[in-house]
């Protein structure tokens, strides 16, 4: 995926590391994909500035005309009513100028702002099920739920609430400042002068909330994955009586949160105190200063009573900034919060196109074959948990990998279908290194039945499709195949019938058939069976059995089996221990070697 945010890799939980304008500038890559309705909202800024600083101008001439204070040339030829007529029509055009405009231009910002938004949005998932297995072992769910829903409303907040008018009202700030200079530049130059010390005050109390508001969010990440860790394990919760235990956890965490909240708060409310306190040392400073011309007849009453109103105007959108100020800054965290995510590299890439190869008949005479050589894998740096694998399974055979607990067992599987990378050696499949082929071709080569079949909301076909196209003749065929037809035509709506997330409605056999069938129809050359038969009663494990022997024909097969009684049929046998292969054989071979393997048999003999 190509997201517009850089690829650097940016560490975590260290708020201000960039500066905001380059996070802004991120957005951009964004915004130029509205770029049209956002010069015309550009555009529209000019009538809406103008309008805007004309209006302290025109109450200062009606002033000026009603004292018979000098006003502007033309009035000059105007009586003090035809005057006054014109000024009034003049203010109710800037009026309604500015309220068309102003709604206008607020739409389109809003517009372009959810757009933005949801192409974020969409891009974060992508990403997000791009990356690599490794990186869900080290990031909760909860974490990753929160940039995808929490921070992302944060960022549209940004626009939904107005808040990204503050680039009009800086424009605005730049159209009065010029147009109080021409006025009268030394009570314009006081006013603009007054706004440095404020700016330095709002910089100060910004960083603050910055830093206040990082660590809200990262409590709340903390809080959501809590929350999502408890809701995924309720059933070992209740049976354990975690209840209160986790209660008091989740309190803590909770209150961890109310107080960083309560920080942002603080800084928020300062921000706009100060802003309120120095407008007002403004206004009083213009009247001071201009008061004292306006008495030594330097300055007319008119134009004092325009700069009053500007200098409101000149502060307004710094007021404004004041209560965007929350959503701003909580649009920024959370553009870094999402930059850092988007940054996160994607570990396991596809091949370039140039270098890509593919399983055709042409290339490969044999098909099915497994080849791992010298592999070494480690979860941790320097903790390998297989050494020096090298083994070959040719086309069709049926091997088994077997080994005490912890042995590496499900590690083989993981970097067969290359959901991590192995540190050293290189794995073949058909001949050809899996590095070489792209993911979806790889995985569709190969078909994974693990313990416990995934379920997603949905029906029943969908569960068996999983989003490909297959005719509901070759679904119903498949149903069959795998012996789960009957129970789905036993289903109220058969396989329109809906299954909850998580499968909740049906049993763990169930489950299991349905994967099976999942695997069936996608008809791969290669199979996996993870523990595929462990949680199946005596009626259901020979309905899978059975399947199961239709399944494998032709196929090649890694079964990894804990109860060795269900694999002593297959071709050979793999046994690992503590990450590495130390025996590899048939049946017969391994228990004439009073090995490993003979030693766990024995004792499962003995067991049952
Ligand atoms: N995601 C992970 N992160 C770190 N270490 C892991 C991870 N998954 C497994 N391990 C470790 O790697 C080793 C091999 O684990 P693996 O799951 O491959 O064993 P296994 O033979 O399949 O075990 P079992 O029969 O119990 O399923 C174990 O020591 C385990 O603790």
């Amino acid at each position: 995926m190509t997201s517009l945010f850089s690829q650097r890799k940016t560490r975590q939980n260290q708020p201000g590391r960039e500066t905001d304008w380059k996070l802004i500038a991120r957005l951009g890559g964004y915004a130029k994909r509205s770029r049209g309705i956002l010069v015309i909202s550009m555009i529209l800024l000019i009538p809406l500035s103008l309008s805007g600083a004309i209006q302290p101008i025109l109450i200062g001439q009606t002033i000026s005309l009603i004292r018979g204070e000098p006003t502007y040339e033309f009035l000059g030829g105007m009586s003090q009513s035809e005057g006054l007529n014109l000024l009034a029509w003049l203010l109710l055009l800037t009026i309604i100028i500015r309220f068309i405009v102003q709604a206008g231009q607020g739409f389109l910002v809003q517009k372009v702002g959810q757009k933005i938004t949801a192409d974020i949005r969409n891009d974060l998932f992508h990403h997000v099920t791009s990356l690599a297995v490794r990186f869900f072992d080290r990031t909760p769910v909860g974490k990753l739920i929160t940039r995808l829903t929490s921070d992302i409303d944060a960022l549209g907040d940004v626009f939904s609430t107005g808040a990204i008018g503050i680039i009009s009202d800086l424009f605005s700030i730049g159209v009065i400042a010029v147009t109080m200079f021409t006025l009268q530049w030394k009570l314009a130059l006081m006013l603009v002068l007054s706004i440095f010390p404020v700016t330095a005050v709002i910089v100060y109390f910004q960083q603050q909330y910055r830093v206040a508001n990082y660590k809200a969010r990262e409590e709340l990440s903390n809080l959501n994955s809590k929350l999502q860790e408890n809701l995924t394990g309720i059933n070992v919760v209740q049976l354990f009586r975690r209840e209160e235990f986790n209660a008091d956890l989740f309190r803590s965490n909770n209150n961890r949160y109310i107080k960083a909240v309560d920080k942002t708060i603080f800084y928020d409310s300062a921000v706009s105190a100060t802003l309120e306190w120095i407008a007002l040392v403004a206004i009083g400073a213009v009247l001071w200063f201009g008061g004292q011309q306006v008495v030594g007849g330097t300055l007319s009453f008119g134009v004092l009573s325009s700069f009053i109103l500007f200098a409101q105007r000149l502060f307004d959108p710094l007021r404004q900034f004041a209560d965007k100020f929350t959503a701003i800054q909580a649009g920024l965290t959370a553009i870094e919060r999402i930059n850092n995510l988007l940054s996160e590299s994607v570990e396991i890439r596809d091949p370039e196109e140039h270098h890509r190869q593919y399983f055709t008949p042409q290339k490969t005479q044999s098909t099915g074959e497994i080849r791992f050589e010298n592999i070494y894998f480690a979860y941790k740096q320097g903790e390998n948990v297989l050494k020096d694998l090298n083994f070959t399974i040719h086309p069709g055979e049926k091997v088994a990998l077997v080994g005490p607990t912890g042995a590496g067992k499900s590690s083989v599987i993981r970097l067969l279908c290359r959901l991590y990378e192995p540190n050293q050696g290189r794995i073949l499949v058909d001949g050809i290194d899996i590095r070489d082929l792209a993911q979806a071709e790889l995985r569709r080569h190969i078909g994974v039945i693990l313990q416990d079949g995934f379920i997603f909301a949905g029906d029943v076909k969908s569960n068996i499709s999983l989003g490909e196209t297959y005719t509901m003749d070759e679904i119903r065929i498949v149903a069959e195949k795998t012996n789960i037809a009957s129970f789905i035509e036993k289903l109220p709506q058969g396989y329109d019938t809906e299954l909850r997330e998580r499968g909740t409605n049906l049993s763990s056999g169930q489950k299991q058939l349905l994967a099976f069938a999942r695997v069936a129809i996608r008809n791969p050359k290669i199979l996996v069976l993870d523990e595929a038969t462990a949680n199946l009663d005596v009626i259901t494990e020979a309905l899978i059995q059975e399947a199961l022997e239709r399944l494998l024909e032709e196929r090649t097969a890694i079964i990894i089996a804990h109860r060795l009684s269900t694999i002593k049929n297959v071709d050979k046998i793999l046994v690992l221990k503590g990450g590495e292969l130390v025996e590899f054989g048939s049946h017969e071979e391994l228990i004439e070697r009073q090995g490993v393997y003979a030693r766990l048999y024995k004792l499962q003999m003995l067991g049952s």
